[in-house]
């Protein structure tokens, strides 16, 4: 059977007066990694936080592995991972000996040590959880999530805080856990980790889901590349314009870097590159610039500061 991971149906969750989660409905098929992005105060960790059953949904439903996470909590503990933004450690406890406690809760846990020298927190077993740094906390806690072998991992910002090895190493073990079947659910601010991550993204913002998709898919959607020339500064671009088609622009962005916006395909490239050799000017570089998902998210949530 095909079910989904994750089925997050009309949810509502308010703190008060203020809806944090507005009529959210989204999915997360089985076997990939899925993304859940979106500014701050979007919601993300609260609609993270009802899927693994800390919180009750006020309107509306959600299903893990196809069952109910506050009711089901006792069935679904051993077959779902969580790694928290912050917190769920006992500070004075020492890393190794509370990963070895957390293995011994599952039936098949992974060789503790192994995941450990993995993970580069080998040289902290005497270091108290409190005295840690903020990135070797972060490490603990994914490995505290992946240590049962679970069938789903939700991770919340899995990599804030970690430098690049770090970093690196926790994108590795995400594409290896893919790689055997896990569903991987994570919220993120960093648009090269989806990129590189994620099979699809959903992205939300003041509580609803205002896109999905592939991160292909959202890069190329109606999406109009730029191509940007290097050359001399100063170039009276007008004849280039007139011999494009209707709708491309050309701005000389800064001296010498020009931008040409509009459909840019091969014909407009060898159109742009010919104009110039017709000019008798030597090009110092050209190359297409593709729009970014990080150009998609801006565009759909805007670029203003969230409070
Ligand atoms: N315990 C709480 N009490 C009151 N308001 C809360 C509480 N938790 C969250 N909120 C509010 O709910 C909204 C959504 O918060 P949430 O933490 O779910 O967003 P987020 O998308 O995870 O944000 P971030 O990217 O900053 O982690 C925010 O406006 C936040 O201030």
């Amino acid at each position: 059977m095909n079910s989904l991971a994750v089925e997050v149906a009309g949810l509502v969750m308010r703190y008060g007066e203020a809806t944090a989660v507005d009529g959210l409905s989204l999915a997360v098929e089985p076997g990939t990694v899925t993304a859940v992005l979106g500014p701050n105060g979007a919601g993300k960790t609260t609609t993270i936080e009802t899927c693994e059953g800390y919180r009750r949904p006020q309107t509306g439903t959600v299903r893990v592995l196809g069952l109910d996470p506050v009711r089901d909590a006792v069935q679904l503990r051993p077959r779902v991972g969580v790694m928290l933004q912050s917190g769920g450690a006992w500070s004075a406890s020492y890393p190794h000996e509370m990963l070895r406690y957390v293995a011994r809760l599952y039936a098949d846990p992974l060789d503790v040590d192994a995941l450990i020298d993995r993970l580069g927190l080998g040289g902290i077993g005497r270091t108290p959880y409190r005295r840690l740094s903020g990135g070797q906390q972060q490490r603990l806690a994914l490995a505290t999530a992946l240590v049962g072998r679970p069938e789903l991992v939700f991770l919340d910002e899995p990599t804030a805080g970690l430098d690049p090895q770090a970093r690196r190493a926790t994108w590795e073990l995400v594409e290896e856990l893919r790689a055997s079947g896990v569903t991987v659910v994570l919220t993120t601010h960093f648009m090269d980790e989806v990129e590189r991550l994620a099979d699809w993204v959903h992205v939300l913002d003041h509580g609803r889901l205002i896109a999905s998709g592939s991160p292909k898919s959202l890069t190329s959607d109606g999406a109009e590349n730029t191509l940007r020339v290097d050359g001399p500064a100063g170039i009276d671009v007008s004849g280039l314009i007139a011999a494009l088609p209707a709708g491309t622009q050309v701005v000389e962005q800064t001296p010498g870097q020009y931008l040409v916006s509009g459909a840019i395909d091969a014909a407009l490239l060898h159109a742009v590159t010919g104009w110039f050799a017709a000019e008798g000017v030597l090009l110092d570089g050209i190359g297409v610039r593709r729009r970014t998902l990080e150009d998609v998210f801006l565009d759909l949530t805007g670029r203003e500061l969230r409070s």
